[in-house]
């Protein structure tokens, strides 16, 4: 259930690269508890958005508070600490793929660990109960010590899954997270994911490419068109005319 507590912020936020606006002029409000979809044609800013959200990528002008910060005010190992708290899935799931999954697992913890336990753990994988329990959460408790590059596209996303579950994070934040499954796994997936989201309370913002992804799954729907915010409102009140408009060509 949302809650009223703001985790993102977002005043007339910009993005420039060059002479281009990726993100331009967005602002909005996030709740704790929400799941909000992030949708838009290619090159929308929707990544560009979701970096800007992570603190990967600073913003160019406008004002952002992420989990009560402004990041771009933060010194580096502020900005680290508040990161911690931001778990990022990406479409190309960011795993080691020579690695068995306990170790892609495990990365979930890099933000805590010192140097010298994730070297050990390298050798000798710690808190191996926690992964085993985060696979076993996504579904897949079997591939803990298999090479991630053995498993399918939808078990490595499920891998990136458990990794995000290992780190506990308030917010959550997922890059097109079925771009490489098929309709029925990305079905799958998104219901997971929203699971996961629910039952640890976390914000949940997501891009997708299928509307019909985010209608079913979220409770509101950001239209981004050239980096502009055409829409923002609850899933129920976005019309087909409004889709429409937003990717028209
Ligand atoms: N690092 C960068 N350097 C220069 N331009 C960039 C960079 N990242 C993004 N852009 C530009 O910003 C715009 C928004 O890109 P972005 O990747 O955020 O869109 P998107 O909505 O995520 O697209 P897609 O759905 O295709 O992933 C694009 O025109 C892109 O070319």
């Amino acid at each position: 259930m949302a809650m009223a507590t703001p985790m993102i912020q977002l005043t007339r936020v910009s993005r420039r690269f060059a002479a281009e606006m990726a993100v331009s002029q967005v602002s909005t409000t996030i709740a704790a508890g929400e799941r909000v979809a992030l949708l838009g044609p290619s090159g929308a800013g929707k990544s560009t958005l979701l970096a800007l959200l992570n603190g990967s990528l600073p913003i160019s002008s406008g004002r952002l508070r992420v989990l009560g910060q402004d990041l771009s005010r933060l010194r580096p190992s502020q900005l680290r600490r508040v990161q911690r708290r931001i778990g990022t899935i990406y479409q190309q799931h960011h795993l080691v793929l020579n690695l068995p999954v306990i170790h892609n697992v495990n990365a979930g913890h890099l933000g805590r660990w010192s140097l010298l336990q994730a070297a050990w753990s390298l050798v000798w994988p710690l808190e191996v109960a926690k992964a085993a329990q985060a696979l076993e959460q996504v579904g897949i408790a079997e591939k803990l010590y298999a090479r991630t590059d053995q498993l399918s596209g939808g078990q490595q996303q499920r891998v990136a899954l458990a990794r995000v579950l290992v780190q506990d994070p308030s917010v959550i934040l997922a890059d097109e997270p079925t771009a490489s499954v098929d309709p029925q796994r990305a079905q799958e997936l998104m219901s997971l994911l929203c699971q996961l989201a629910d039952t640890g309370d976390k914000t949940l913002v997501v891009s997708l490419h299928d509307v019909e992804l985010a209608y079913r799954h979220c409770d509101r729907i950001l239209g981004l068109r050239q980096g502009r915010l055409l829409f923002d409102a609850p899933a129920a009140q976005v019309s087909p005319a409004m889709i429409a408009e937003l990717y028209q060509l």
